[in-house]
């Protein structure tokens, strides 16, 4: 007999990639929400394709993004993601994780709402502290204060954040859990703008 919560795991994961159809899945957020490490899983269980933005930027430029900041600014880096984004938007269905700058960038963020489904994974201060300051890769937390500056980047953020299809919170769950809430959203989404 089969296990009914395996049963329920694929039928979610399967009306999941029925209501993507053909659309990209975009994950928006701060650093450290989890958008590259869910994505992946997402990916892996939608059973379509995986690009994080900041990967794809890193191979075509041959730099690491600390280092085009450094050789270049923002503003350089900032025209490179939106024509890198309108790239990996053109086709679909995949499973795409931006920069946590990309959404908040006005060309993007046209780009990310044509070419699919856009999620921000939304979290507070804390979790994404306790995951970024392992690492100092971060250009933009380069500060005398990065926490500080992790604060002031969400104010400055979350509104436009917001204007993602949907939200998802993520927290201190295990990412497997993050990418079922993900899924569950999709097809929610799916049904809300079937019935309007
Ligand atoms: N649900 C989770 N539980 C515990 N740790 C997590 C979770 N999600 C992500 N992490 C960890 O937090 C760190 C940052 O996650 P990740 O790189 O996926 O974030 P991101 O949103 O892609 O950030 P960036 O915008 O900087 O690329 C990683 O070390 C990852 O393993
Ligand atoms: O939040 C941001 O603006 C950034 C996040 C990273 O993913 C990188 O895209 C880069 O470090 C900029
Ligand atoms: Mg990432």
């Amino acid at each position: 007999m089969s296990d009914p919560l395996l049963t329920v795991a694929d039928s979610l994961k399967d009306r999941a990639r029925a209501a993507l159809g053909s659309r990209n899945l975009i994950l928006v957020g701060l650093m450290g929400a989890g958008k590259s490490s869910v994505g992946r899983i997402l990916a892996s269980q939608l059973g379509i394709p995986f690009i994080d933005s900041d990967h794809e930027i890193e191979r075509v430029s041959r730099m690491t993004i600390a280092e085009l900041f450094a050789a270049y600014g923002e503003e350089e880096f900032r025209a490179l993601e939106t024509r890198v984004m309108k790239r990996l938007l053109k086709n679909g269905p995949r499973v795409v994780s931006t920069g946590g700058g990309a959404f908040v960038n006005e060309r993007t963020r046209r780009h990310i709402k044509k070419g699919g489904l856009s999620v921000w994974l939304k979290a507070d201060l804390d979790v994404l502290w306790e995951r970024v300051n392992k690492r100092d890769t971060r250009p933009l937390l380069k500060t005398e204060n990065p926490k500080q500056t992790l604060e002031n980047l969400m104010n400055a953020r979350y509104p436009i954040y917001a204007q993602a299809d949907v939200t998802v919170l993520s927290r201190d769950v295990r990412k497997e859990v993050m990418a079922d809430e993900v899924l569950k959203a999709v097809v929610e989404a799916q049904k809300e703008s079937a019935a309007s």
